[in-house]
């Protein structure tokens, strides 16, 4: 049996294709949503990813304003960044790129909470707990809309969960367990003891622990789904947390790359449409 597969790629085009017609509407009224972008240094995975979210802007009509810095640049300097884009009524929503090897709590809580398209100020991070509207962060949402639109059940499913980073694994464990998506999860990491005892259980596995190949084929009960979210770099190339012979065994797989990264990618654009939308009231 080899595995169906969890289509980011293409999945991110039939996103923005719809949501060019959003921003068409919204131009019609008078609003052109604008993304800003804050990088620091040189990671050229860093470079690869903004570059990117600017391309699909352009794309589906939505103004860039991108900010580059130097690796050099400090806290203030970054920080001064954040507020002229929290002040320019062009920039709708805006992100701080991840890593910057500064403290990043302390930016992500300078943005603006109503301009925060990552979803990751502590505001909007504290609505999604109390379970209120708000900006929901790329990658998780990016992850459930993968699952919906390939019409896996997610309601009633057990969902393990590896991996406890802020930007994946906590947030996604609170959208799942919401009561549109009723999963019952298991939020595993790299202390849990027996990782593979709980992913057998899994009908659904999100691998976000950023360790390349931690999930194998005997962890993966047969026909479950898997989403392969991490990222690592080795000898340059883009390898994730899932090792290719659980392709053999589990009825979907999401690549990586072409699987969750670009539905990351999805998200955010969703994010600055739908906050220029609430602008106009639509
Ligand atoms: N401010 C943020 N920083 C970071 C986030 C985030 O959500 N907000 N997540 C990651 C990186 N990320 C988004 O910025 C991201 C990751 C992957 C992709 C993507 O489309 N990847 C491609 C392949 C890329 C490659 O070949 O290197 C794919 O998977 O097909 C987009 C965005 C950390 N920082």
């Amino acid at each position: 049996m080899t595995a169906q597969t969890l289509d980011g790629a293409a999945t991110l085009r039939t996103i923005k294709a719809e949501l060019a017609q959003r921003v068409a509407a919204l131009k019609e009224q008078g609003v052109v949503p604008g993304l800003g972008t804050v990088l620091v240094g040189d990671d050229p995975g860093s470079h690869w990813y903004v570059g990117a979210k600017h391309k699909d802007c352009a794309e589906i009509g939505i103004t860039s304003i991108r900010r580059d810095l130097p690796a050099t640049a400090t806290q203030a300097e970054v920080e001064a960044v954040i507020d002229e884009l929290n002040a320019d009524e062009a920039c709708t929503g805006f992100i701080v790129q991840q890593p910057t090897g500064l403290d990043e709590f302390a930016l992500l809580s300078r943005v603006d909470p109503d301009k925060d398209v990552d979803g990751l100020h502590p505001t909007n991070l504290g609505k999604l707990v109390l379970g209120e509207a708000g900006p929901l962060p790329c990658t998780p949402v990016g992850s459930i809309e993968l699952l919906r639109r390939h019409g896996v059940e997610i309601a009633g499913a057990e969902v393990v969960v590896v991996g406890r980073g802020i930007t994946v694994g906590r947030p996604l464990g609170l959208l799942l367990t919401r009561r549109s998506e009723n999963a019952t999860v298991t939020l595993c990491h790299t202390g849990t003891v027996d990782l593979g005892a709980h992913v057998r259980n899994a009908d659904i596995v999100v691998a976000a622990a950023g360790v390349p190949g931690i999930i194998t084929a005997d962890m993966v009960k047969p026909g479950a789904a898997v989403l392969d979210v991490g990222v690592s770099r080795v000898d340059g190339k883009v390898t994730g947390d899932v090792a290719p012979d659980v392709w053999d065994v589990a009825g979907w797989v999401s690549p990586n790359p072409k699987g969750v990264g670009p539905m990351t990618r999805a998200m955010l654009l969703s994010n600055i449409v739908e906050i220029a939308e609430r602008s106009v009231g639509a």
